[in-house]
């Protein structure tokens, strides 16, 4: 998980201001995110984590500040620059986001279909290729979506984003809605998925269990910007309400015991 880090940030946020209406979300947010890590994303509800995803893929516009991935400013995202960039990330938001009416191949196919001028054949076996690496067994396949149990689902959704084989994956709170033992098998997955991608991963999540296991480092976000960044140790002495709550509370202990055994 540490061999592939290196300083050089891959995601580059500054000053970032997002309001809707009269309610600011951002104010004045800074994140870099480095090459190589798993990134966490931490914060209460409605502190605006998936607002930040959706500005850092160009989904949703910042009122102010800069945002930059792989060194490019992403807020311009009309031209053939943002078209080259986006095929270096992959996105999987919470509920998968896949098409209904596509088989799981078809899904992974999709982002293929758009991007690349394959033939059928080969882009049919590359995205069989990524629905194992994503651990679904050979008779999801072909099935459709509403076939697929709630793991799978995520599942399908994390071979798409790793359909165009890209640098970064940004993951939406991947293990919400899981069991414990579907969860920690979805972490192991990243993890494995991180160490022989060399990916770099952004992720939401309000998972505890996640963030001990597989994530390098942490952002919390509170006050409208990113409040701390650091380690899970550096989390543990911070001196703030919230992170405090939060890292010392009665579930962050249950993760740190469920560490323990693992
Ligand atoms: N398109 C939108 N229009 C208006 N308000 C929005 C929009 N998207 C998000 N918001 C508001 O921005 C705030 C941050 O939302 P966001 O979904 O990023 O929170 P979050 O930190 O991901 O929360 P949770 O952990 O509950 O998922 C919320 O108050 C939300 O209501």
């Amino acid at each position: 998980m540490m061999a592939e880090q290196s300083s050089d940030p891959i995601i580059r946020v500054r000053g970032l201001v997002k309001s809707f209406g009269t309610h600011t979300v951002h104010d004045g947010l800074d994140l870099d995110v480095r090459r190589g890590e798993i990134m966490g994303i931490v914060g209460g509800s409605g502190t605006g984590k998936s607002v930040l995803l959706r500005q850092i893929v160009g989904l949703l516009k910042p009122d102010a500040g800069e945002i930059e991935v792989f060194g490019e400013d992403v807020r311009d995202t009309s031209g053939d620059a943002y078209r080259q960039l986006r095929r270096r990330w992959g996105v999987m938001f919470q509920d998968g986001a896949l098409f209904s009416s596509l088989t799981v191949r078809q899904n992974v196919e999709a982002p293929m279909r758009e991007q690349l001028s394959l033939p059928d054949d080969l882009r049919k076996t590359l995205a069989g290729i990524k629905v194992r690496m994503a651990g679904l067994p050979e008779n999801a396949h072909d099935k459709f979506p509403s076939d697929l149990s709630g793991g799978m689902r995520k599942r399908a959704g994390l071979a798409r984003a790793i359909s165009l084989d890209p640098e970064l994956v940004f993951l939406d709170e991947p293990t919400a809605g899981l069991d414990p033992i579907g969860a920690a098998e979805f972490d192991k997955l990243i993890a494995r998925l991180q160490a022989t991608l060399g990916l770099t991963v952004f992720m939401v999540t309000h998972d505890l269990d996640s963030l001990f296991a597989i994530c390098d480092r942490i952002a919390v976000l509170a006050e409208k910007r990113v409040l701390a960044v650091g380690t899970m140790d550096e989390m543990m002495e911070i001196d703030h309400p919230w992170v405090r709550e939060y890292f010392h509370g009665p579930r962050a202990r249950a993760a740190l015991d469920t560490k323990g055994k693992r």
